[in-house]
C-alpha cells in the first residue's frame, strides 16, 4: 500500500452561469463549512487554502450561437484556468470546489498549461460533451469537454469570450464512469471518437473494482500521465446526493462513489480534482443538503489518502506507561 504525502490546494469557485438554477454558487462555502480543510489536515496533508475567486458579473449576457451566459461563463472559466495553471506551478493537487460543470474548462484548461499531458477520468451521471451546436439546452455545463477535446475542435463555433481556450485533451486520454442520461448526439460523439466509457450498465456488469483496474489499464495502456478526476456530484445515487442540478436515479453508491477515490488515489497520479454540482437549494430538507455536502467531502478525502479501514499518522507510537 501506497502511503505518500499529498499537497493540496483548494481554489473555491462560487460559479453558476453554467446552468440556471441558483444556489450551486454556494457549493464551495458549504463544503469547507464541513470541515474540508481540517479534515484533510487531520489525515495528513499541507493543505493551502486559495480562497473563492471573484467572477465578473455581467449585465447583459445574449446567447451567441445558442450558448447561454457566454461571457460570464467564458471569463470565469479563464479566470479559474490561471488560477489552476498557478496552483500546479506550487506544486500543489488542485482542488476546485464548484459551482457547475462548465467550471471543467477552466479547470483542465489551467491544468494542462502547467502539465500538457492530462488523463481525465470524467465522473458523471452525464457526459457533458454536447458542442454548442448539439445542445439541447445551450447551458454549458453540459458541454464542457466539447471545447477541450481536440478532435471536436473543427465542430465548435467561434465564441467570443471563448476564444482563449485550446483544446489539450485527446479523445483517447478521456475515461467517463458513471454515465447514465446520455442525450442521443453526446452519445453519437462518443463513438464516433472511441471514447471510453464505463455507462452504470458497465459499473454492474463488471463491478466498480474491475471498472477501475480497466480504467487505469485505459489509461496507463502507453505513458503515464498526470490525472485530472473531474467529479460530478449527481454521478451518486440521489438517495445521497440529491442537493444537485439535475439528478438522475441509479447511481453510483457512497461505497462505489468513494471506492473510485481510493483507487485514483493509490496511482499515485492524482494530479487536479473538480468536486462540482452541490446545490443547496436543490434539497428537499436540511437533512439532504447536509448528505450531499457530507458525501462531497468524503470523496476528496478519498482522493487524499483516507481509507474505510482507517489510518495512522507515520510519526505515531503508542503510549508508554
Ligand atoms: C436537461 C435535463 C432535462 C436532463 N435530465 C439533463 O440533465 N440532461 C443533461 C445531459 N445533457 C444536458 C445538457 O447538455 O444540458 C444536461 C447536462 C447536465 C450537466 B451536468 O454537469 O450536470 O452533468
Ligand atoms: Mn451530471
Ligand atoms: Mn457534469
Ligand atoms: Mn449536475
Amino acid at each position: 500500500k501506497r502511503s505518500h504525502h499529498h499537497s493540496v490546494g483548494i481554489i473555491g469557485a462560487p460559479f453558476s452561469k453554467g446552468q440556471p438554477r441558483d444556489g450551486v454558487e454556494r457549493g464551495p462555502d458549504l463544503i469547507r463549512s464541513a470541515g474540508l480543510v481540517e479534515k484533510l489536515k487531520a489525515q495528513g496533508c499541507d493543505v493551502k487554502d486559495y480562497g473563492n475567486l471573484m467572477f465578473e458579473e455581467f449585465s447583459s449576457d445574449e446567447p451567441i450561437s445558442r450558448v447561454k451566459r457566454p461571457r460570464a461563463v467564458g471569463r470565469a472559466n479563464e479566470r479559474l484556468a490561471g488560477a489552476v495553471e498557478e496552483v500546479k506551478k506550487e506544486g500543489r493537487t488542485c482542488v476546485m470546489l464548484g459551482g457547475d460543470h462548465s467550471l471543467a474548462i477552466g479547470s483542465i484548461h489551467g491544468h494542462a498549461a502547467a502539465q500538457k499531458d492530462l488523463s481525465v477520468v470524467w465522473v458523471d451521471a452525464h457526459a457533458d460533451i454536447n458542442t454548442p451546436l448539439t445542445s439541447p439546452t445551450g447551458n454549458v455545463h453540459g458541454q464542457p469537454m466539447s471545447y477541450l477535446i481536440r478532435e471536436l475542435h473543427s465542430k465548435i463555433p467561434v465564441i467570443p469570450n471563448f476564444s482563449w481556450i485550446k483544446p489539450c485533451v485527446s479523445a483517447k486520454d478521456v475515461v467517463y464512469i458513471g454515465l447514465r442520461d446520455v442525450d442521443p448526439e453526446e452519445h453519437y460523439i462518443l463513438k464516433y471518437l472511441g471514447i471510453k466509457v464505463f455507462s452504470m450498465t458497465d459499473v454492474d456488469h463488471l463491478g466498480i473494482a474491475r471498472v477501475m483496474e480497466e480504467t487505469c489499464d485505459h489509461m496507463f495502456s502507453k505513458v503515464k500521465k498526470p490525472i485530472h478526476l473531474s467529479y460530478d456530484i449527481d454521478a451518486l445515487d440521489p438517495s445521497i446526493s440529491p442537493a444537485t442540478g439535475t439528478p438522475v436515479i441509479g447511481g453510483l453508491t457512497y461505497r462505489e462513489g468513494v471506492y473510485v477515490t481510493e483507487h485514483i488515489c493509490q496511482t499515485g497520479l492524482l494530479s487536479a480534482l473538480d468536486m462540482v454540482e452541490v446545490n443547496p437549494k436543490r434539497g428537499k430538507t436540511e437533512e439532504e443538503v447536509r448528505s450531499t455536502v457530507s458525501a462531497a467531502v468524503d470523496l476528496v478525502l478519498g482522493c487524499f489518502g483516507r481509507l474505510r479501514e482507517g489510518n495512522h499518522r507515520a510519526d505515531y507510537r503508542m503510549p508508554e506507561p
